[in-house]
């Protein structure tokens, strides 16, 4: 797999807060804005990572405490990250900017032509909100019964395909919608209410292993000591 990941080290351009100026809109560039921190976001910035966009796909990275306000004003109502510029549009939806980017752009194609494996695609797909949704609601209850048949669902899902240790079998769109998550629920979980999500769940444990062994998807990692206070404070009220 490390062959096909065409993502090479970049620096990363500094996060704009409300006293920035905006960048040029529709000048033909092609811009995805977002947030360094945003799990929706890094789905679409792996994506690009993956399939070697760096060039083509500028970053420009939002402070959303202190947010310009010609974002919501004149680039996008809905004002959320993720959001795409392309060909004189914005898009946004994160589930649907990893699909846009796989069929609109250059680079290893992250959907299988398998129809089996693309029906498990869509299931996956449907499946991501009510698997957020579960995990975080766990954090006020009992995490362990809660959360628990949140992440037998990917142990099981992971049992489905044996030709490679990812969702689909080979590394894909489905492994991308779900491991910003997963990331930030294994460092919570564990930091916060000491729950090893990998305990008694093999093939999860080596699916995270092999994710991050992907060099697109390092550059895109949270700090885990930012995540563990931001989710403190805001699902725990601390
Ligand atoms: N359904 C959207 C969710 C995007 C989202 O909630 N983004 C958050 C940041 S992680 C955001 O922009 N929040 C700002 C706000 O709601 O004001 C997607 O999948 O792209």
């Amino acid at each position: 797999m490390a062959l096909l990941d065409k993502s090479v080290p970049e620096n990363l351009p500094p996060v704009l807060d409300a006293t920035a100026d905006q960048p040029p809109l529709f000048d033909g560039t092609t811009r995805l804005y977002t947030a360094y921190t945003c799990p929706f976001a890094q789905r679409v910035w792996i994506t690009r990572n993956y399939k070697g966009l760096q060039d083509k796909i500028h970053l420009v990275p939002l402070n959303l405490q202190s947010r310009p306000s010609w974002y919501g004003e004149k680039v996008y109502s809905v004002n959320r990250v993720p959001a795409l510029e392309h060909n004189g549009k914005i898009i946004g939806e994160s589930l649907d900017l990893i699909k846009y980017l796989d069929s609109n752009f250059e680079g290893q194609s992250l959907l299988p032509d398998d129809p089996a494996k693309k029906e498990f695609a869509e299931e996956s797909f449907s499946y991501t909100d009510t698997f957020n949704k579960t995990v975080f609601t766990s954090f006020k209850g009992d995490v362990a019964k809660e959360a628990g048949p949140a992440f037998d669902y990917l142990e099981n899902a992971l049992h489905k395909f044996d030709d490679g240790p990812f969702l689909l079998g080979q590394f894909s769109l489905v492994d991308i919608a779900y491991i910003p998550f997963v990331e930030r629920f294994q460092i919570f979980l564990s930091e916060v209410f000491k729950y090893d999500i990998t305990a008694g769940r093999p093939k999860l444990a080596a699916w995270i292993e092999e994710i991050n062994k992907l060099g697109a998807y390092k550059q895109t990692k949270t700090d885990p000591k930012e995540l563990v206070e931001f989710y403190k404070k805001r699902i725990l009220g601390q």
